[in-house]
């Protein structure tokens, strides 16, 4: 190993970390994140490694500006290997953690070109993508896959060339390209991944709460989880995490707790010169994960999404969430209430969206 990997806040218990997600895991929302109970690593969005490419300064906030007393991994997307290097070089003037590289990315746009997760189709591709990097980065170097493209054909093969290339850590999302966000994930494959790679592995899809955690860590033997949209939705979780790892029941949070994330998540991603629609809009999207666990009818989801000002949206949040303020905010997402844009739609919906990531 080139460097010691982050240690869990708690020594002893499986790592944590928040999943890089694309327009969410900014500096702002990592702060928040931390307030409720950080995770034990944090992975920025990606940067986009081409030959125009420039670090992106809104993403390299997330490293300067690091106030949450946790490490923070880079993404990069890319496949120029000589643009790799000089980005990796870029970055490696910042305090990062390490360096890590995005294999899963499911957006057409991104796998069309051949990065993200287009590049699952090509293991001598990443043979040598990943040799270039492990030269470029002498401290940390972390992979984000998928299980494969269309079929987990080259897993095993990609998993090998992690071995081969001496990865320090991996996070498998257990599903293919093809399969996006949606349905069962296979946690199967990411045993599979534990059993073949010597680094530790970082299981990831469909995190939903502590317990659920504790199940896929027992499943997969992985030496921690990675956790994305059920962190928008609770980002107690981490900490909660923590709390039943350690054997101790997991602290309730309330309707008001939860009313005191959202202002803060307002307050935290306001930035200046965004219109106020602009910030509801985005403040929805956040909202739709959180939604799913307030009610099961889907009664806050549907009044929050007619919400047009912050006015609007904040009076919506007062009438569900302080009515009975010591209601117990569930653990779980309520089955059948979606969040939308949810991630667990078809390419082309998803496509529009915007959603792309990994
Ligand atoms: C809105 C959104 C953006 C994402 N952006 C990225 C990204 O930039 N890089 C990446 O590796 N994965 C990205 N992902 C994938 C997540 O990191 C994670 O692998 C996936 O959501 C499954 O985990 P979850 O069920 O805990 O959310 C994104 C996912 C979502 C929902």
């Amino acid at each position: 190993m080139s460097a010691p990997l982050p240690a869990p806040t708690i020594p002893g218990q499986p790592l944590t970390a928040l999943a890089p997600m694309q327009d969410v895991t900014d500096l702002a929302f990592m702060r928040v994140a931390a307030h409720y109970g950080a995770p034990d690593y944090f992975v920025t969005e990606f940067f986009r490694v081409h030959s125009q490419s420039r670090p992106e300064k809104h993403i390299l906030r997330a490293i300067d500006e690091n106030t949450t007393g946790r490490p923070v991994f880079a993404q990069l997307i890319g496949e120029d290997i000589a643009h790799l290097a000089r980005t990796i070089d870029e970055l490696l003037r910042h305090p990062v953690a390490g360096i890590d590289l995005n294999l899963g990315c499911p957006a057409p746009k991104v796998y069309k070109k051949n990065v993200g997760g287009g590049l699952l189709r090509e293991p001598d591709k990443i043979s040598k993508i990943l040799a270039a990097i492990r030269a470029a980065v002498p401290g940390l170097f972390t992979v984000k896959m998928r299980i494969g493209f269309e079929d987990t054909g080259h897993y095993d093969a990609i998993l090998d060339l992690v071995n081969e290339h001496r990865i320090d850590l991996l996070a498998v999302h257990g599903r293919t390209v093809r399969e996006l966000y949606r349905g069962e994930v296979h946690y199967d494959a990411i045993a599979r991944a534990v059993a073949r790679v010597r680094c530790p592995v970082m299981a990831n899809g469909n995190i939903t709460s502590a317990a659920k955690a504790a199940r896929v860590l027992a499943e997969t033997r992985a030496a921690g989880v990675m956790i994305g949209r059920h962190a928008i939705r609770n980002p107690w979780i981490f900490r909660q995490c923590r709390e039943h790892f350690a054997g101790r029941p997991v602290t309730p949070v309330t309707f008001a707790d939860v009313r005191d994330y959202i202002g803060h998540l307002f307050n935290a991603t306001r930035q200046p010169g965004i219109p106020e629609n602009a910030h509801v809009s985005r403040m929805k999207k956040f909202l739709n994960f959180t939604g799913q666990s307030v009610d099961p009818d889907g009664a806050f989801l549907r009044d929050m999404r007619r919400a047009t000002t912050a006015a609007g949206l904040f009076a919506v949040c007062d009438r569900h969430l302080l009515a009975e303020p010591a209601r117990e905010f569930a653990l779980e997402p309520y089955p059948g209430v979606i969040a939308r844009p949810n991630c667990e739609m078809p390419d082309s919906a998803a496509a529009a969206s915007g959603i792309g990531g990994g």
